[in-house]
């Protein structure tokens, strides 16, 4: 069951649309992350979700009506959508009690009050109704705006990077909070995003925007286990791109055989193969199927990157838990896990990776790493 559906959404500001033939099925009571590099239209998709942009062309339907579409547009505060902006956007100058009870104009006064109570408590803030915006902390600030949005008991709760703002301890509670209150109330969640993190650690389902159309979408896990292409490959995560070739159900790389990924396409001959940090091991060199030479070790805390190059020329990055004793010009070995993916190179559209975008934070595909 979905509460949101887009078919062929097409907006823009200008001639060139920004979202163009955009189709999205959000799955009812979970928790879907839209996540994809700057100005690749998230906060365009979720305007015309909200109905602050009239799209050119195609629907909106929220749990089962059409709100936007063809000579149709609904208005945001009918649409049964609530929303959590960047900053919280409260009203300045009204309590946090008629802050929560602003969208409550068609509940009878009497229920009013214990909703607006009952929302605060359900986001810690209980007893604080009487308080003005700004005697509130920021997170405290977006537990409002949260607890504002759930009040009308929308159908779907749209978040606009709200944890932006905030600092990294402070993130990291707001989330699982939201995700606790948004689980409560059985709310349909879409967290806009370029937190790659964020879209792995918080969201059920995940929707990789990519220049106004969906990537790829799907759980957390497949999404890092099976990319479509070796752009989402690179944006979700780090990735280990290499030339691959498919030979017997295997896929032979310059870092040996290695098995096929289940949603590999066994018809690829030859194509990127992808492989995740962490999937490589450092070994001895005397006994390893492969040898390279360290040509940079990055300290993380819980775990240490470190680059190698291959005797090919190419180099690879390996995830390494806790510290490590190798050091830039020691020669390693180096030992595989797991199975890879297999995926054709020009997969992407042109201008996706690397060539001309609006804004310049989309990450090309890397086949190896550079040194240094
Ligand atoms: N009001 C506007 N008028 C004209 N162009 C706009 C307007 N708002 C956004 N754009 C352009 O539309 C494109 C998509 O913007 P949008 O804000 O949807 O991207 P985004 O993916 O949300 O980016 P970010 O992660 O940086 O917020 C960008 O090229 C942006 O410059």
């Amino acid at each position: 069951m979905t509460d949101l559906s887009v078919r062929a959404l097409t907006a823009g500001y200008g001639k060139a649309p920004v979202l163009d033939r955009l189709d999205l099925d959000i799955p009812s009571g979970r928790l879907t992350a839209v996540l994809g590099p700057s100005g690749c239209g998230k906060t365009t998709l979720l305007r015309c979700v909200a109905g602050f942009l009239r799209p050119a062309d195609g629907t909106v339907t929220v749990a089962g009506r059409i709100v936007a579409g063809p000579g149709r547009h609904v208005p945001p505060e009918r649409r049964a959508v609530g929303i959590v902006a960047q900053e919280g956007a409260l009203f300045p100058h009204l309590t946090v009690a008629r802050n929560v009870g602003f969208g409550l104009t068609s509940l009878p006064r009497a229920e009013r009050a214990p909703r607006v109570e009952a929302m605060l408590e359900l986001v810690g803030l209980a007893g604080l109704g009487s308080r003005m915006p700004h005697e509130l902390s920021g997170g405290q600030q977006q537990r409002v705006a949260l607890a504002r949005a759930l009040a009308p008991r929308p159908s779907v709760v749209l978040l606009d990077e709200p944890f932006n703002a905030l600092d990294t301890a402070l993130r990291g509670d707001l989330r699982d909070d939201v995700r606790a209150a948004l689980a409560a109330t059985g709310s349909t969640g879409v967290l806009v995003t370029h937190d790659q993190e964020e879209a792995l650690s918080w969201a059920d389902h995940i929707a990789v925007l990519r220049q106004g159309r969906v990537a790829q979408h799907g759980s957390p896990q497949e999404l890092y286990a099976e990319p479509v292409d070796p752009w989402v490959a690179s944006f979700l995560g780090d990735a280990v791109l290499l030339p691959g070739r498919h030979e017997g159900g295997r896929v032979l790389t310059a870092l040996g055989a290695h098995p096929l990924t289940p949603g590999s396409d066994s018809r690829l001959t030859v194509g990127t193969a992808v492989l995740r940090p962490e999937q490589l091991q450092l070994c001895s060199a005397e006994a390893a199927p492969v040898r390279g030479s360290v040509t940079r070790v990055r300290f993380h805390g819980h775990d240490a990157l470190v680059a190698v190059a291959l005797a090919d020329g190419t180099t690879v990055r390996v995830r390494h838990p806790g510290p490590v004793s190798v050091v830039p010009g020691d020669e390693t070995g180096l030992r595989v896990q797991g199975a890879a993916a297999l995926r054709a190179t020009a997969a992407d559209p042109p201008g996706a990776a690397g060539g001309p975008t609006k804004k310049s934070t989309d990450r090309p595909p890397r086949a190896g790493l550079p040194t240094g």
